[in-house]
Protein backbone atom coordinates (compact mmCIF):
# COMPACT_ATOMS: atom_id res chain seq x y z
CA UNK A 1 0.00 0.00 0.00
CA UNK A 2 1.60 3.18 -1.34
CA UNK A 3 0.61 5.61 1.56
CA UNK A 4 1.40 9.38 1.96
CA UNK A 5 0.63 11.29 5.21
CA UNK A 6 -0.35 14.94 4.83
CA UNK A 7 0.27 17.92 7.83
CA UNK A 8 -1.57 20.84 7.33
CA UNK A 9 -0.58 23.40 9.45
CA UNK A 10 -2.81 26.25 10.50
CA UNK A 11 -1.29 28.93 8.83
CA UNK A 12 -2.42 27.65 5.67
CA UNK A 13 -6.26 26.34 6.69
CA UNK A 14 -7.58 29.22 5.69
CA UNK A 15 -5.95 29.70 2.56
CA UNK A 16 -5.64 25.94 1.10
CA UNK A 17 -6.35 26.37 -2.76
CA UNK A 18 -8.77 24.62 -5.53
CA UNK A 19 -5.38 22.86 -6.56
CA UNK A 20 -4.27 21.49 -3.29
CA UNK A 21 -7.90 19.31 -3.45
CA UNK A 22 -7.30 18.94 -6.90
CA UNK A 23 -3.47 17.20 -6.06
CA UNK A 24 -5.47 15.15 -3.26
CA UNK A 25 -7.86 13.70 -5.84
CA UNK A 26 -5.16 12.80 -8.19
CA UNK A 27 -2.99 11.27 -6.06
CA UNK A 28 -5.78 9.14 -4.58
CA UNK A 29 -7.12 8.42 -8.24
CA UNK A 30 -3.23 7.00 -8.91
CA UNK A 31 -3.70 4.51 -6.17
CA UNK A 32 -2.01 6.12 -3.38
CA UNK A 33 -4.23 5.90 0.64
CA UNK A 34 -3.84 9.63 1.87
CA UNK A 35 -3.51 10.45 5.79
CA UNK A 36 -3.88 13.54 6.96
CA UNK A 37 -2.55 15.33 10.51
CA UNK A 38 -3.91 18.73 10.41
CA UNK A 39 -3.18 21.05 13.17
CA UNK A 40 -4.39 25.05 14.17
CA UNK A 41 -1.88 27.13 16.40
CA UNK A 42 -2.81 30.28 15.31
CA UNK A 43 -6.66 29.53 15.36
CA UNK A 44 -5.69 28.28 19.45
CA UNK A 45 -4.12 31.31 20.25
CA UNK A 46 -7.31 33.30 19.16
CA UNK A 47 -10.20 31.46 20.56
CA UNK A 48 -7.74 31.51 23.80
CA UNK A 49 -7.11 34.95 23.31
CA UNK A 50 -11.14 35.42 22.77
CA UNK A 51 -11.34 33.30 26.49
CA UNK A 52 -8.78 36.13 27.75
CA UNK A 53 -6.94 32.78 28.74
CA UNK A 54 -3.01 33.47 29.00
CA UNK A 55 -1.15 30.62 26.78
CA UNK A 56 3.03 30.59 26.80
CA UNK A 57 5.35 28.77 24.48
CA UNK A 58 8.23 26.38 25.86
CA UNK A 59 10.69 25.44 23.00
CA UNK A 60 8.23 26.04 20.00
CA UNK A 61 5.43 23.89 22.48
CA UNK A 62 2.22 25.53 23.48
CA UNK A 63 2.10 25.05 27.98
CA UNK A 64 -1.18 23.42 28.20
CA UNK A 65 -2.92 24.09 31.53
CA UNK A 66 -6.14 22.20 32.10
CA UNK A 67 -8.36 25.28 30.86
CA UNK A 68 -5.98 25.51 27.77
CA UNK A 69 -6.42 21.85 27.19
CA UNK A 70 -9.94 22.23 26.78
CA UNK A 71 -9.62 24.92 24.80
CA UNK A 72 -7.20 23.18 22.54
CA UNK A 73 -9.48 20.13 21.69
CA UNK A 74 -12.64 22.15 21.35
CA UNK A 75 -10.50 24.08 18.46
CA UNK A 76 -8.46 21.35 17.06
CA UNK A 77 -10.97 18.37 16.87
CA UNK A 78 -14.14 21.00 17.04
CA UNK A 79 -13.61 23.81 14.71
CA UNK A 80 -10.66 22.95 12.59
CA UNK A 81 -11.18 19.13 11.85
CA UNK A 82 -15.33 19.61 10.85
CA UNK A 83 -13.68 22.50 8.78
CA UNK A 84 -11.10 20.84 6.82
CA UNK A 85 -13.64 18.10 6.65
CA UNK A 86 -16.12 19.93 4.78
CA UNK A 87 -13.87 21.19 2.23
CA UNK A 88 -12.36 17.93 1.55
CA UNK A 89 -16.01 16.39 1.25
CA UNK A 90 -16.84 19.91 -0.58
CA UNK A 91 -14.11 18.84 -3.51
CA UNK A 92 -15.52 15.61 -3.75
CA UNK A 93 -13.09 13.36 -1.53
CA UNK A 94 -14.45 11.02 0.94
CA UNK A 95 -13.14 12.19 4.30
CA UNK A 96 -13.53 11.07 7.56
CA UNK A 97 -12.53 13.50 10.62
CA UNK A 98 -11.72 11.74 13.53
CA UNK A 99 -9.83 13.30 17.28
CA UNK A 100 -6.22 11.57 17.70
CA UNK A 101 -8.00 10.63 21.11
CA UNK A 102 -10.87 8.33 19.25
CA UNK A 103 -10.01 4.85 18.82
CA UNK A 104 -7.10 5.41 20.89
CA UNK A 105 -5.52 6.32 17.58
CA UNK A 106 -2.93 8.89 19.06
CA UNK A 107 -1.48 6.98 22.24
CA UNK A 108 0.59 9.38 24.09
CA UNK A 109 2.52 10.33 27.33
CA UNK A 110 2.96 13.69 28.79
CA UNK A 111 6.38 14.98 27.65
CA UNK A 112 7.27 16.83 31.17
CA UNK A 113 4.38 17.61 33.11
CA UNK A 114 6.26 20.23 35.66
CA UNK A 115 7.55 22.51 32.65
CA UNK A 116 5.15 22.25 30.06
CA UNK A 117 1.88 20.61 31.77
CA UNK A 118 -0.57 18.36 29.41
CA UNK A 119 1.58 18.83 26.09
CA UNK A 120 2.23 14.99 24.83
CA UNK A 121 4.31 13.28 22.61
CA UNK A 122 3.13 10.29 20.63
CA UNK A 123 3.79 6.35 21.86
CA UNK A 124 2.10 4.26 19.77
CA UNK A 125 -0.71 4.66 16.84
CA UNK A 126 -3.58 2.39 16.39
CA UNK A 127 -2.66 2.00 12.91
CA UNK A 128 -5.25 -0.80 12.61
CA UNK A 129 -8.17 1.38 12.57
CA UNK A 130 -6.58 4.06 10.05
CA UNK A 131 -6.06 0.80 7.95
CA UNK A 132 -9.46 -0.11 7.80
CA UNK A 133 -10.75 3.56 6.98
CA UNK A 134 -8.12 3.65 4.10
CA UNK A 135 -9.31 -0.10 3.01
CA UNK A 136 -12.61 1.47 2.62
CA UNK A 137 -10.95 4.44 0.48
CA UNK A 138 -11.91 7.01 3.05
CA UNK A 139 -9.67 9.76 3.88
CA UNK A 140 -8.30 10.00 7.95
CA UNK A 141 -8.21 13.78 8.97
CA UNK A 142 -7.15 13.47 12.43
CA UNK A 143 -6.44 16.62 15.47
CA UNK A 144 -3.26 16.46 17.31
CA UNK A 145 -4.94 14.98 20.43
CA UNK A 146 -3.55 12.20 22.57
CA UNK A 147 -5.06 9.99 25.10
CA UNK A 148 -3.25 7.24 27.68
CA UNK A 149 -4.56 4.61 29.44
CA UNK A 150 -5.79 6.27 32.31
CA UNK A 151 -7.79 8.20 29.25
CA UNK A 152 -6.15 11.59 30.04
CA UNK A 153 -6.00 13.65 27.26
CA UNK A 154 -2.69 15.85 25.56
CA UNK A 155 -1.70 18.70 23.62
CA UNK A 156 0.22 17.28 20.49
CA UNK A 157 2.21 19.66 18.42
CA UNK A 158 1.08 18.43 14.86
CA UNK A 159 4.21 18.29 13.47
CA UNK A 160 5.17 16.09 15.73
CA UNK A 161 1.58 13.99 15.75
CA UNK A 162 2.08 13.98 11.64
CA UNK A 163 5.73 12.53 11.69
CA UNK A 164 4.60 9.78 14.30
CA UNK A 165 1.37 8.74 12.21
CA UNK A 166 4.12 8.36 8.81
CA UNK A 167 6.62 6.55 11.19
CA UNK A 168 3.67 4.26 12.57
CA UNK A 169 2.22 3.48 9.13
CA UNK A 170 5.73 2.96 7.29
CA UNK A 171 4.18 5.77 5.30
CA UNK A 172 5.98 6.21 1.29
CA UNK A 173 5.93 10.07 1.83
CA UNK A 174 5.45 12.40 4.77
CA UNK A 175 4.28 16.17 3.38
CA UNK A 176 4.38 19.52 5.73
CA UNK A 177 2.14 21.55 3.68
CA UNK A 178 2.20 25.24 4.90
CA UNK A 179 2.18 29.06 3.98
CA UNK A 180 5.46 29.00 1.99
CA UNK A 181 6.38 27.15 -0.75
CA UNK A 182 9.52 25.34 1.30
CA UNK A 183 12.91 26.34 3.34
CA UNK A 184 13.75 29.18 1.75
CA UNK A 185 17.05 30.91 1.89
CA UNK A 186 17.47 34.71 0.52
CA UNK A 187 14.06 34.53 -0.77
CA UNK A 188 15.06 31.59 -2.83
CA UNK A 189 13.50 28.06 -2.56
CA UNK A 190 15.90 25.28 -1.35
CA UNK A 191 14.70 22.35 -3.52
CA UNK A 192 16.68 19.50 -1.72
CA UNK A 193 18.42 18.88 1.12
CA UNK A 194 19.90 16.96 3.36
CA UNK A 195 19.72 16.14 6.81
CA UNK A 196 23.07 17.38 7.96
CA UNK A 197 22.41 20.83 6.07
CA UNK A 198 18.62 21.15 7.63
CA UNK A 199 20.83 21.28 10.92
CA UNK A 200 23.59 23.94 9.55
CA UNK A 201 20.78 25.99 8.50
CA UNK A 202 18.75 25.93 11.80
CA UNK A 203 22.66 26.88 13.50
CA UNK A 204 23.16 29.70 10.98
CA UNK A 205 19.26 30.64 11.42
CA UNK A 206 18.11 30.39 8.09
CA UNK A 207 15.39 28.53 9.91
CA UNK A 208 14.02 29.51 12.36
CA UNK A 209 10.48 30.03 14.48
CA UNK A 210 7.83 27.33 13.48
CA UNK A 211 10.10 26.14 10.96
CA UNK A 212 12.24 24.35 13.36
CA UNK A 213 9.19 22.05 15.21
CA UNK A 214 8.95 21.09 11.30
CA UNK A 215 12.32 20.50 9.95
CA UNK A 216 12.63 18.66 13.60
CA UNK A 217 9.68 15.85 13.70
CA UNK A 218 10.99 15.35 9.39
CA UNK A 219 14.62 14.58 10.83
CA UNK A 220 13.32 12.78 13.28
CA UNK A 221 10.70 10.42 11.02
CA UNK A 222 13.67 10.05 8.49
CA UNK A 223 16.05 8.53 11.39
CA UNK A 224 13.60 6.07 13.11
CA UNK A 225 11.30 5.50 9.98
CA UNK A 226 11.19 3.79 6.28
CA UNK A 227 10.68 7.29 4.82
CA UNK A 228 13.55 8.59 2.25
CA UNK A 229 12.54 11.79 1.88
CA UNK A 230 10.21 14.34 3.59
CA UNK A 231 8.95 17.36 1.70
CA UNK A 232 7.44 20.58 2.99
CA UNK A 233 5.22 22.21 0.69
CA UNK A 234 2.74 25.34 -0.34
CA UNK A 235 -0.77 24.52 0.18
CA UNK A 236 -1.49 27.52 -1.48
CA UNK A 237 -1.24 26.18 -4.78
CA UNK A 238 -1.02 22.33 -6.68
CA UNK A 239 1.22 19.41 -5.01
CA UNK A 240 2.22 18.17 -8.06
CA UNK A 241 4.40 19.68 -10.88
CA UNK A 242 3.58 18.97 -14.42
CA UNK A 243 6.48 16.25 -14.60
CA UNK A 244 4.18 14.88 -12.20
CA UNK A 245 7.17 15.02 -9.56
CA UNK A 246 6.27 16.48 -5.97
CA UNK A 247 6.87 20.30 -5.84
CA UNK A 248 8.56 22.32 -2.55
CA UNK A 249 12.04 21.30 -0.64
CA UNK A 250 12.77 17.48 -0.13
CA UNK A 251 14.56 16.68 2.80
CA UNK A 252 16.70 13.33 1.90
CA UNK A 253 18.63 10.81 4.04
CA UNK A 254 22.08 10.92 4.71
CA UNK A 255 23.87 7.82 2.41
CA UNK A 256 25.46 6.19 5.13
CA UNK A 257 29.80 5.79 4.29
CA UNK A 258 30.98 2.59 4.41
N1 LIG B 1 14.02 29.12 6.04
C1 LIG B 1 12.69 29.28 6.07
N2 LIG B 1 12.00 29.17 4.93
C2 LIG B 1 10.65 29.36 4.91
N3 LIG B 1 9.92 29.67 6.01
C3 LIG B 1 10.56 29.77 7.19
C4 LIG B 1 11.97 29.56 7.27
N4 LIG B 1 12.34 29.72 8.57
C5 LIG B 1 11.23 30.02 9.24
N5 LIG B 1 10.14 30.05 8.45
C6 LIG B 1 8.80 30.39 8.91
O1 LIG B 1 8.07 29.19 9.14
C7 LIG B 1 6.69 29.46 8.87
C8 LIG B 1 5.94 28.15 8.77
O2 LIG B 1 5.80 27.61 10.07
P1 LIG B 1 4.41 27.75 10.86
O3 LIG B 1 3.91 29.16 10.78
O4 LIG B 1 4.59 27.15 12.21
O5 LIG B 1 3.50 26.88 9.92
P2 LIG B 1 2.41 25.75 10.15
O6 LIG B 1 1.23 26.42 10.74
O7 LIG B 1 2.20 25.28 8.75
O8 LIG B 1 2.99 24.68 11.04
C9 LIG B 1 6.76 30.31 7.63
O9 LIG B 1 5.59 31.06 7.42
C10 LIG B 1 7.96 31.21 7.90
O10 LIG B 1 7.58 32.38 8.56
C1 LIG C 1 1.86 21.28 22.13
C2 LIG C 1 1.53 22.25 21.05
O1 LIG C 1 2.23 23.23 20.87
N1 LIG C 1 0.43 21.98 20.32
C3 LIG C 1 -0.02 22.82 19.24
C4 LIG C 1 -1.06 22.03 18.46
C5 LIG C 1 -1.48 22.70 17.17
C6 LIG C 1 -0.35 22.79 16.16
O2 LIG C 1 0.71 22.20 16.27
O3 LIG C 1 -0.69 23.58 15.09
P1 LIG C 1 0.24 24.14 13.92
O4 LIG C 1 0.67 22.99 13.11
O5 LIG C 1 -0.67 25.06 13.20
O6 LIG C 1 1.41 24.87 14.56
C7 LIG C 1 -0.64 24.13 19.79
O7 LIG C 1 -1.23 24.13 20.86
O8 LIG C 1 -0.55 25.14 19.07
Amino acid sequence: MNTIVIKCGGSILAELSDSFFHSIRELKQNGYKIVIVHGGGPEIGQMLATLDIRSEFVNGLRKTTPEVLEVAEMVLSGTVNKKLVSLLQKAGIQAVGLSGSDALLLQATPIDLESLGYVGEVKNVNISFLTQLLALDYVPVLSPIGIDEELTKYNINADIAAASVAVALHANHLLFVTDVPGILKNGELLPELSTNTVVDLIGEGTIYGGMIPKVNAALSALEFGSLQEITIISGKDSLVALDGSIKGTKIVKELEVI
